[in-house]
């Protein structure tokens, strides 16, 4: 099995992405090892999105490589990257509104995974469970508050059967507690040996969860490594922490 090697769960390198004349990433190189929690900050602008948007597929990429476990991406599309266990949360919770919780998370299960109908209920139940949602199944989606909302963005890329998930900046907005709840998910889905990448502003909640760190900054990787180390590179302190909010 490809998890048994040291071989990365998913790799990009040197990846090149330009939107018309704008540059927005510069030979980007970033692997995750199976298991493994990564977390990528920032300034706004630097190119984070467009890199998680590279890896899953959203758009053709202008030079570089992206693997899934061992597995050249190169000739797949979203949804093929999907089934081979690459999902993705997105910044704004996107759930179809008028679809019930439940329903969310099923068709998550059957297009994004090809389950049958009757394996996709048995996988919604346990992802309900497995979210905190199941006294919310039956309500609409376009209903919930902004802690559900998120755990409905992590439940549907869990129906999926993901092998690595991308979470894009989903702690934002969230009081202290909500946050809590989050990272305890994040947690408990890492215990679990989901592989994670995680976009995130909110510096202290992706270091409670994550265990290496890479910085971004003008479409190039500043710093990568030990999250202290990252966090205390002059040039990080430069580009983002100084100008942090935080
Ligand atoms: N589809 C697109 N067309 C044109 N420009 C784009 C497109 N997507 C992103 N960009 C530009 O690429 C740059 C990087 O954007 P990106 O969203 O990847 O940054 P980010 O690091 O995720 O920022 P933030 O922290 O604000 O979410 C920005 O200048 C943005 O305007």
């Amino acid at each position: 099995m490809a998890s048994m090697t040291a071989e990365p769960m998913l790799e990009a390198r040197g990846i090149g992405k330009s939107f018309g004349a704008l540059k927005v990433l510069h030979d980007v190189d970033l692997r995750v090892m199976p298991g493994e929690a990564l977390g990528v900050v920032g300034p706004n602008g630097a190119g984070k999105t467009t890199l998680f948007g590279a890896m899953a597929g959203a758009f053709p990429i202008s030079s570089g490589t992206i693997r899934l476990a061992g597995q050249n991406l190169s000739g797949s599309n979203a949804a093929e990257r999907c089934r081979m266990g690459l999902a993705r949360t997105h910044q704004v919770p996107r759930p179809f509104t008028g679809l019930t919780v439940f329903e969310n998370i099923h068709v998550a299960a059957v297009a994004g995974a090809g389950l049958s109908i009757t394996e996709a209920t048995t996988r919604a139940t346990g992802i309900l469970e497995r979210t905190g949602l199941t006294a919310y199944a039956n309500r609409p989606a376009g209903a919930l508050g902004l802690l559900d909302r998120k755990r409905l963005e992590v439940a549907r890329a869990l129906a999926t059967g993901p092998r690595v998930v991308l979470l894009d900046e989903i702690g934002g907005g969230l009081t202290e507690a909500e946050l809590d709840e989050l990272i305890a998910l994040i947690q408990g889905l890492q215990a679990e040996g989901l592989t994670i990448i995680w976009i995130e502003h909110i510096l202290h909640a992706l270091l409670r969860v994550v265990t290496r760190l890479a910085c971004m900054a003008e479409g190039r990787i500043l710093a990568e490594g030990d999250p202290r180390d990252v966090i205390a590179h002059a040039d990080v302190q430069r580009a983002y922490l100084g100008s942090s909010p935080e």
